[in-house]
């Protein structure tokens, strides 16, 4: 036992939000005593707290919805790299690593340092790395960071041309201390119908 590996933040008052962003909150909204049988939990919170996957309704009103999705995304073997101290991610960043095989990649910057606070900055995928991924068969890129763009970014250059290459987005991931090398992946969805995202439990197991 023990063999999975936690990868998500935790959820409960201290994690970061997007600046102006619902705040998260949990709260007993119907105590046993009230209710005579049970505490009855209530959740608030931004669908992009903490770890989660983005549906491409987030950033285009054409976009899949959650419930779309294909769950084989979200499952299945993984490639954890790291490139540390970048101040952004494009194909030269790449160039020395072999994807040959992969399908869901996920990329360790440890830029974000003090999770309990919403970063100022943080290394962006550059849109042009889309296209050189898609090539080599990757249909997920996962980071441990809040967004794939510059956070202040409005055009949202790379969440588009990744959706564009058919390479969806998982965000916020914990991959501290994470070598690189392969693992298999969980990191599902809820079957929220209509959403822009979903938060989700990301899971590593190492493979053999
Ligand atoms: N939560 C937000 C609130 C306001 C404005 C943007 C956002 C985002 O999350 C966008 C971000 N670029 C993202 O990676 O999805
Ligand atoms: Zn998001
Ligand atoms: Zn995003």
């Amino acid at each position: 036992m023990g063999t999975w590996i936690d990868i998500s933040q935790r959820l409960d008052d201290n994690v970061a939000v997007w600046p102006g962003d619902t705040p998260f909150s949990y709260k007993v909204n119907w105590s046993k005593e009230q209710s005579g049988s049970v505490n009855v939990g209530q959740i608030k919170m931004s669908i992009h707290t903490g770890t989660h996957i983005d549906a491409p309704f987030h950033f285009d009103d054409d976009g899949k919805r959650v419930i779309d999705l294909d769950l084989d995304l979200y499952m299945g073997n993984a490639r954890v790299i790291h490139l540390p101290n970048k101040t952004s991610i494009g194909v030269d960043e790449l160039s020395h690593i072999d994807l040959q095989g992969v399908t869901r990649l996920l990329i360790r910057t440890d830029a974000w340092k003090d999770r309990s606070v919403f970063p100022q900055t943080i290394p962006h995928i550059q849109p042009e790395l889309a296209a050189y991924l898609s090539e080599h068969g990757v249909r997920l890129i996962g980071l441990d960071l809040p967004s794939v763009d510059p956070l202040d970014s409005k055009e949202l250059s790379a969440h588009h041309e990744l959706a564009d290459h058919g390479i969806h987005i998982l965000e916020g991931l914990v991959l501290d201390g994470i070598g690189p090398g392969n693992y298999e992946l969980a990191a599902l969805p809820l079957p929220l119908v209509e959403a822009d995202g979903s938060p989700v439990r990301a899971v590593l197991k190492k493979s053999p």
